[in-house]
């Protein structure tokens, strides 16, 4: 499927290249009050740094969906990080215009939601403390390059290899192995920019986004994303098309993930280009 790249100046709101993408848009300006916006974190709201640690959103990203959130039914933040550090990184909490997102995290399993300022969370998974258990001890055994390092995140255990002097082969080295320890412990891996985690089985980004459509009522839907996590989410918007509730799928294009682009309506310039799109989207909407 083919896609356009965003060139345009801020305040332009670009015209997805496929049908069903400009069939999404012109329902949400056709009615804003029940549109969906749905935004992944990484990659998308924050330019993709070295430490995760570093993250942070882009610094227009809040005054823009704080100007977007009060002309449209919802807008929630969907992302593999747990709901509260996304918050923190996103600086999310206690905006004005934004007293009613949502962040659904670690892949939906977690929710935060700014009218409690509160985390709902399942019990979590004994697999994963097991996993982690044994980690140190499987990379030391498996060689993993210098600079791959674990990331703590509570219902789940991450290893990064951004760091390492050859970060993609430092992943592929890691795929089978870590694949392996997720099967003996009941997890799975997801596997992301330079990132494999290994979390519970049962959810991710598509199944959250559709009970959040059908918790909400939306009429519509736009998704933006940027990592193969996103791809779910992606299905589910297809699936929402084909049962008759129009959407978008927004690509946060990046050298690192291609798989997107190729599914997308629309493909914008990483995180300053969404930004850009929300913007032009407020603008026209207020
Ligand atoms: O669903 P997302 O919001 O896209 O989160 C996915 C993962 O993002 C983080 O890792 C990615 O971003 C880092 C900071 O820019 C980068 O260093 C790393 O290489 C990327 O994979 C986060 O650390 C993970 O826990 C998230 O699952």
């Amino acid at each position: 499927m083919a896609s356009q790249t965003d060139s345009t100046d801020a305040g332009d709101l670009p015209t997805p290249s496929t049908q069903a993408g400009r069939d999404g848009l012109d329902a949400i300006l056709a009615h804003p009050g029940k549109a969906l916006i749905a935004l992944d974190f990484d990659g998308t709201l924050a330019p993709i740094v070295p430490d995760p640690e570093q993250a942070r959103a882009h610094p227009d990203a809040v005054p823009t969906l704080a100007a977007l959130a009060p002309e449209v039914a919802a807008v929630a933040v969907v992302t593999g990080r747990p709901p509260g550090v996304a918050v923190r990184h996103g600086g999310f909490a206690g905006v004005p215009g934004l007293e009613h997102l949502v962040v659904l995290g670690h892949y939906g399993a977690e929710r935060w939601d700014a009218v409690t300022g509160s985390v709902t969370a399942p019990a979590p998974h004994p697999g994963v403390a097991a996993a982690r258990a044994e980690l140190p001890g499987l990379l030391d055994r498996v060689g993993a390059w210098q600079g791959t390092w674990i990331e703590e995140k509570g219902r789940a255990v991450a290893v990064h290899t951004r760091r390492a002097s050859d970060p993609q082969a430092a992943f592929e080295a890691l795929r089978a192995p870590l694949a392996d320890l997720a099967t003996r412990h009941g997890l799975v891996v997801e596997p992301g920019r330079l990132v494999l985690e290994l979390r519970p089985p049962g959810m991710d980004k598509g199944v959250a986004l559709l009970e959040y459509a059908r918790e909400i009522g939306a009429g519509s839907v736009l998704y933006a994303g940027d990592d193969l996590g996103d791809l779910a989410a992606f299905t589910a918007v297809d699936k929402l098309r084909a049962s008759g509730t129009p959407g978008v799928l927004v690509c946060s294009g990046s050298e690192e993930v291609t798989e997107l682009r190729e599914r997308a309506d629309l493909v914008v310039d990483g995180p300053a280009g969404v930004v850009r799109l929300l913007r032009a989207l407020a603008a026209r909407l207020a």
